[in-house]
């Protein structure tokens, strides 16, 4: 199936709401039936992101659970994302490449990668967030972590204040996402500070039901903002 363009992805990616990073499940069983349900639930965008404990994914192995990923984000009509890696991302055909601070500099992944799949960012403060705002290149960014998270050992959690400053402060048309620490009990907290948007990790991963999970968070971030 030929995959999505340009304008078709940026189409998607501002309808966007939730967005789930997963690890491979190479613990705790199937891909495949993990992405379907989350998915089934309202999931719009999923990225592979295996760094929890431990040996890495090794390349054919990420490889692998990326096709798994692309055919269950196509059955639903969702966007593929793929975490710090522009070779991977061209190969796979992924969406979207997400970078960190400390990844490689959006210009060498534009180099890689062409117009097509959009790159998004990872913000810690008020500054980040404004560059990444007005960055050649950049299609979204992320705010966060919104509260400390053993996702992300060590990160430190600027909390919900700098939710509140980018969405008073940040000229953007460039949709954001909240992140970190995010389940559902605190979705209302992330939209009274001003996000729409939201990335998950544990709130879906460790759901005993993925599928209403996700579908509670859609329901939501989909809600009127509250207050
Ligand atoms: C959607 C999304 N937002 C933020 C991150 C974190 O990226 P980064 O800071 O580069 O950290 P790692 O995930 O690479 O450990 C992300 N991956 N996805
Ligand atoms: C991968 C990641 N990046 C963050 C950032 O602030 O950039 S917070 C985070 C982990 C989010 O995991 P959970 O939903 O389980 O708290
Ligand atoms: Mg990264």
């Amino acid at each position: 199936m030929p995959g999505l363009n340009g304008d078709q992805i940026r189409q998607r990616l501002s309808g966007a709401r939730l967005y789930l990073c997963t690890d491979a499940r190479r613990t705790r069983g199937d891909l495949a039936e993990f992405a379907d349900a989350a998915l089934a639930g309202g999931v719009d965008i999923v990225q592979l992101r295996d760094k929890t404990g431990g040996a890495p994914l090794e390349a054919r192995q990420e490889i692998e659970a990326l096709e798994v990923l692309a055919e269950a984000c196509a059955r639903h009509g969702a966007l593929l994302s793929v975490n710090d890696r522009a070779d991977v991302a061209l190969a796979v055909g992924a969406d979207v490449l997400h970078l960190g601070q400390d990844d490689l500099p959006v210009a060498v992944a534009r180099r890689v990668l062409g117009d097509d799949p959009v790159v998004g960012r990872s913000t810690h403060s008020l500054e980040q967030a404004r560059a990444a705002a007005a960055e050649p290149g950049v299609d979204y960014f992320c705010v966060g972590p919104c509260w400390p998270t053993p996702t992300k050992p060590g990160r430190e959690a600027p909390g919900l204040g700098l939710v509140r400053s980018v969405a008073d402060e940040v000229a953007t048309v460039r949709p954001w996402f909240a992140i970190g620490g995010i389940d559902l009990a605190r979705v209302p907290e992330v939209l009274t500070a001003g996000a729409e948007r939201a990335v998950v990790v544990r709130a879906i991963t460790e759901a005993e039901d993925p599928r209403a999970a996700a579908a509670s968070l859609r329901e939501a971030l989909t809600a009127r903002r509250p207050g």
